[in-house]
């Protein structure tokens, strides 16, 4: 299926558009951003303007500190259940990915290089074009910060996106919290410009976007894979058709839009196997889209997501993993696990000292190199060589000249 000629639609805000100093002075309320659309591309950025008037967000406490692991397992409770009665996996799911693909890795700063940091919560990256309706998300999400306030935006947004996949029938997604956020909207002005969903090389586009965030040609076709979930509304991003015979009933939350799969509220892999066949002018294929059945590299992922499923979800699960860590600041550093152990933190490996090692030369063989380079180093620093044996007690000798300065000295005070 064609995808409609629309206008060109940034992706999440690897580079948000300024809004205009009007823009910023008039503080958009949340129903004025709703319906804005902002076709700002490859316009270069500046800082963030004030932060949207979300006092239910506000009133919860905005912490920079990591978040409470019980609090983390009781909001993933609260998010299945709004998931559950919304029908809302598809946009918390793009939420998350919006949060975390402004980083960019050129950029060492935390929070400046953007990344899953909450900061899609401040009204220039919620208003700005390429996150068209994604304040629905952050509004649906609004009670579950309120009611636990020990956690952060960064990782409610990234706990819902992994918490949505899980309950459509994905795969489990090895998680990491403890996400820090970002605290105001100043913090995180950068500059850029924005990649959109219908560039005139798909392909280049894509690797430009995806590889400025640390991500290869692999994790760019098992992440386009969450597209097999969800739909396009042409009044937000411009893309789509108005309705579908597969986005009209019960039970779909709102109706409306076009999806690129015919049961969008399940995660699998028909997605491949519908951009390679294109055949059918009800489901949506993107140019970004289309580009993954042709693009040679891009291809042979496609081609085996598209047989196998389970392929498909052990690198979407990796992929999604670090997708949500993007240019995350964690504390305690080492993150907080909720489902899983925490993986062991690896030591530097450092050789325990034996002595029984250095008591024979049949012992010597079972020393290793850096060790008996570290004996002959030993040796030749007090005038020996590890081939002939001091000529007389050396060390003996060291503490007879310090018990004899000692013993001088005490006599030198006494007198
Ligand atoms: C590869 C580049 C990508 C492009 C160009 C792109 C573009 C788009 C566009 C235009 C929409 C329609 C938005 C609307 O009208 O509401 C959309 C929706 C969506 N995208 Fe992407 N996207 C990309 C990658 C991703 C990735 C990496 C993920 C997740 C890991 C993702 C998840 C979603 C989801 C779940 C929806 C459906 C939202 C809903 O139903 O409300 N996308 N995307």
């Amino acid at each position: 299926a064609a995808p409609a000629p629309a206008p060109a639609v940034g992706l999440p805000g690897l580079r948000f558009a300024a809004n205009s100093e009007r823009e910023r002075k008039r503080k958009p309320n949340i129903l004025k951003l709703e319906s804005q659309f902002v076709p700002a591309f490859n316009v270069s950025i500046r800082r963030r303007g004030q932060g949207l008037s979300t006092r239910g967000l506000r009133s919860a406490g905005v912490r920079s500190a990591a978040s409470d692991p019980e609090q983390l397992r009781a909001a993933r409770e609260d998010v299945k259940k709004l998931l559950a009665e919304k029908k809302c996996h598809p946009i918390l799911i793009r939420l998350g990915w919006h949060d975390a693909g402004s980083y960019d890795k050129n950029i060492a700063e935390f929070p400046r290089r953007g990344g899953a940091n909450g900061s899609l919560r401040f009204s220039p990256e919620l208003g700005h074009g390429a996150n068209a309706g994604l304040i629905n998300a952050v509004k649906l999400l609004e009670p579950v910060k309120a009611k636990y306030a020990g956690i952060t935006y960064a990782d409610l947004f990234q706990l819902a996106s992994a918490t949505a996949i899980e309950e459509l029938g994905g795969p489990k997604i090895p998680m990491r919290y403890g996400r820090v956020d970002t605290k105001s909207p100043e913090e995180c002005a950068i500059e850029g410009n924005l990649p959109d969903a219908g560039p005139p090389n798909p392909a280049d586009h894509l690797r430009k976007v995806f590889y400025r965030m640390g991500l290869n040609d692999r994790e760019i076709v098992a992440l386009s894979g969450a597209h097999t979930v969800g739909r396009s509304r042409p009044e937000r991003s411009g893309w789509g058709k108005k309705e579908t015979k597969y986005t009209t009933g019960a039970n779909i939350g709102a109706p409306g839009g076009q999806s690129w799969t015919a049961e969008w509220l399940k995660f699998d892999n028909s997605y491949f196997r519908d951009i390679k066949a294109q055949s059918d002018e009800d489901l949506l294929v993107l140019p970004t889209d289309k580009v993954l059945a042709e693009d040679p590299e891009f291809k042979k992922f496609t081609d085996k997501y598209a047989e196998d499923q389970n392929a498909f979800f052990a690198d979407y699960a990796l992929a999604h993993a670090k997708l949500s860590e993007l240019g995350s600041k964690f504390d305690p550093e080492e993150g907080i696990f909720i489902d899983q152990e925490a993986p062991p933190k690896k030591e530097p490996v450092v050789e325990k000292f034996v002595a029984a090692k250095y008591s024979s030369g049949d012992r010597q063989s079972e020393l290793s190199d850096s060790m008996k380079a570290k004996m002959r180093a030993e040796y030749l620093a007090v005038g020996g060589s590890p081939d002939r044996p001091l000529g007389s007690n050396y060390f003996l000798n060291i503490i007879i000249v310090i018990a004899v300065l000692a013993v001088l000295a005490s006599f030198a005070t006494q007198s």
